[in-house]
């Protein structure tokens, strides 16, 4: 019963990891059809900050969909579930000092609304890497498209399931017409002031 779960107070503090790190924490979390973009761009987001010294952690379907979540199917109902599992993972990991990096379709706007709440809006970059279902579709990195066109996947993002696009994303990226390095500079730019501490 949740009324009996007492939370315990430690002594060390979200405020003294990120004092620790010398830098904040938060969460940037990146939306997308499938290869439209998002782990190409998070890593290289990650390898400039990480060369800065900033602590990181990237989430993504390959530490998550084959680990804690490898019970969750791509019906509505278990991407809902699969976005929740990750942004409680994310808030953990922003307690202990990390800035994360998540990358998953999210195709559901309640879902990404839902993030907010957990992490709290303060914690939450949004960035919509916006590549059109052709482009996707011709780029087909796993050869997923293939096998949704000839009936071998159901619920496909973009061809047999919705994809609800952000309206008022905090970053948006155009990759059909922006170079990794263009966006990875976009979104260092917006990110690089809630780096710092406040009083610094
Ligand atoms: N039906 C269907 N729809 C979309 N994607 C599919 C599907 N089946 C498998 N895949 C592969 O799984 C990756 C998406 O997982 P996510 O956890 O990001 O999806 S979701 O956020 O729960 O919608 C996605 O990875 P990325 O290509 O990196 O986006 C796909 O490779
Ligand atoms: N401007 C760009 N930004 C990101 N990826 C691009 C861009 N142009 C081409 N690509 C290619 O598109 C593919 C995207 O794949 P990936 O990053 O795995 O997508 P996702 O993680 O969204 O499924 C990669 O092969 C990448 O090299």
């Amino acid at each position: 019963m949740n009324e009996n779960i007492i939370p315990h107070t430690f002594q060390i503090s979200i405020k003294d990891r990120r004092v620790g790190n010398k830098h904040n924490s938060f969460l940037i979390w990146f939306t997308g059809l499938s290869g439209s973009g998002k782990s190409t761009i998070a890593n290289a987001v990650e390898l400039e900050l990480f060369n800065k010294g900033i602590k990181t952690y990237i989430l993504d379907g390959d530490n998550i969909r084959k680990g804690i979540n490898k019970d969750l199917s791509f019906s509505p109902e278990d991407r809902t579930e699969n976005i929740r599992r990750i942004a409680e993972t994310a808030n953990l990991m922003i307690d202990a000092g990390l800035v994360v990096l998540a990358a998953f379709v999210s195709p559901y706007k309640k879902d990404r609304e839902n993030i907010k709440n957990i992490v709290k809006d303060v914690n939450f970059v949004e960035v919509y890497v916006n590549t059109s279902i052709e482009e996707c579709e011709k780029r087909d990195v796993k050869g997923l498209y293939k096998k949704a066109r000839a009936g071998e996947i159901q619920n496909m993002t973009g061809i047999s399931a919705p994809y609800q696009a952000p309206e008022s994303a905090d970053i948006d990226i155009k990759t059909e017409n922006t170079t990794v390095e263009v966006a990875v500079k976009q979104i260092i730019d917006f990110i690089t002031p809630k780096l710092k501490l406040e009083n610094e």
